[in-house]
């Protein structure tokens, strides 16, 4: 898989970046005690060849502020626009470095927010390109990759102290035996997920039961519900659940860093009787120490802390793991850089025995983290025990190869790539402001078009010129 060969004089000569949301507000589908109105959205990024290879890659946001992730791929895009694949692959590690830690733009991160969701869209569409050329599904390119090759292309820089490159490549070599036989069975069963489509804060007590039955009915086990914003409410809508799931079935509850550290501990001490396994993101996503607290205190009451959606680096991960602040490893795949940081993490997580499950749903998660997650049931922990995926079942239908659930479970994807390139008529209609559907909701009064709105800011430059003179 060298430049020899498939890419080796291939270009990428160019490079689009659109800004696409859904109005998932409306239904209030995906709200929680803190995001209470997400429009789920995403910036979607095309890399052009000099061939006929396309690469596909998305960064998920939830509505606003997608424009700034637009922007930031526009900055970023001279590092890849231009370049042969051979000096992007060749050392991908390198070239990832450049895309963090380009000169001026990481003043606005370093590694974080804005800029490193821009990474990740470019970063992904950067592998799902190589995947493509390769003719693999995403998770087979990274199974079939040597370990040295798959361990070049990640970063160690801020978490050599806890792993070594030597280490990650023993670790991969361990589990070399019984890779066909893992393939195989993702192939034929696929990863086990788990549901958090009935638990949405802003749904009605009627929607969530009605929409718990029918998955308990199609065979779900593990179910996710939002929690955090009334304690009251949170304890009659766990009962809720657990009389309708049972006492067999396994309940989850997520309050996406609603509390204080102590709020925390108490709030979910209440809620302990409904034994929920975790309670996902309790407080805020930096604070490492807090959710160590958090988790000393509630793990004896067989309450795991599970975190990282937006956990924004893999410094932020080792650190949690080497406190012990996580009990279960949320990996995003597009939160941190894309897949070289992603790579790193669960290559961490192996280490400090955490088991990963991955946060899905959103636009395009569910599609990408079954790679990652497939690739670590085949090459890396060799086990789906105390493991699941998340699943969402929206906005699955806009993408040309969606995830195939069966017996709920994910099961392995055959196409070249990594499944998130969408169809053009999403892109017409959805693509924010311009879209059919968006001009249709505009003119219906369903939104603001932001087009029609004066800026809500004043301009100073002209008063700002006259005062200094
Ligand atoms: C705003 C998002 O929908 C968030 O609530 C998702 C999340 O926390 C999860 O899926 O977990
Ligand atoms: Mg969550």
């Amino acid at each position: 898989m060298s430049s020899q060969g498939a890419y080796s004089a291939t270009r990428i000569r160019g490079l689009s970046v659109r800004d696409i949301r859904f109005p998932t507000s409306l239904k209030s589908d995906g709200s929680d005690a803190i995001h209470t109105d997400p429009d789920y959205s995403c910036t979607y990024v095309v890399l052009y060849t000099d061939t006929n290879f396309k690469g596909f890659g998305l960064s998920f946001t939830i509505g606003r502020g997608n424009e700034l992730v637009v922007e930031a791929v526009k900055s970023l895009s001279y590092l890849v626009v231009g370049k042969n694949l051979s000096d992007i692959y060749d050392d991908f590690a390198a070239t990832w470095r450049s895309l963090t830690s380009e000169s001026q733009l990481r003043w606005v991160g370093p590694e974080k927010g804005v800029v490193h969701l821009g990474v990740a869209a470019l970063v992904n569409a950067l592998w799902d390109l190589w995947a493509r050329i390769q003719h693999k599904p995403l998770w087979k390119l990274l199974v079939d990759m040597e370990p040295e090759q798959l361990v070049s292309t990640i970063d160690f820089r801020y978490i050599e102290d806890v792993l070594t490159r030597e280490e990650a490549v023993q670790m991969l070599n361990e589990m070399q035996k019984g890779k066909e036989a893992r393939e195989e069975r993702m192939l034929n069963r696929g990863y086990p997920a788990y549901t958090t489509g009935a638990g949405w804060l802003g749904y009605s007590q009627e929607r969530t039961q009605t929409l718990l039955k029918q998955y308990l009915s199609q065979g779900w086990t593990h179910f996710k519900i939002k929690v955090g914003q009334n304690l009251e409410d949170d304890k009659r809508r766990c009962q809720l659940v657990r009389d309708i799931i049972g006492e067999d079935k396994t309940l989850m509850v997520d309050a996406n860093q609603k509390w204080n550290v102590n709020e925390a501990i108490d709030w979910m001490k209440e809620l302990a009787p409904y034994k929920p396994l975790w309670i996902e993101e309790p407080t805020s996503p930096d604070d490492v120490l807090g959710h160590a607290a958090i988790a000393k205190a509630l793990n004896p009451l067989g309450i795991g802390v599970a975190t990282g959606e937006v956990c924004q680096n893999r410094v932020i991960f080792k650190q949690m793991l080497q406190a012990g602040a996580m009990q279960y490893c949320q990996i995003d795949a597009c939160r941190v850089g894309g897949v070289n940081e992603v790579l790193s993490i669960y290559l961490m997580a192996k280490k400090f025995k955490v088991p990963v499950c991955p946060h899905a749903g959103g636009v395009g998660l569910c599609e990408m983290v079954q790679h990652l997650q497939i690739w670590d049931y085949i090459s890396v922990s060799g086990t789906s025990k105390d493991r699941i995926v998340e699943h969402a079942d929206q906005l699955s239908e806009h993408f040309k190869t969606p995830i195939k659930i069966i017996r709920c479970h994910y099961l392995a994807p055959k196409v070249p790539g990594y499944s998130v390139e969408m169809w053009e008529k999403t892109l017409m209609e959805y693509e924010y402001p311009y879209g059919s559907e968006w001009n249709k909701m505009f003119t219906e009064g369903k939104f603001l078009d932001p087009r029609t709105r004066p800026p809500p800011y004043v301009e100073h430059r002209a008063k700002a010129d006259i005062t200094l003179r």
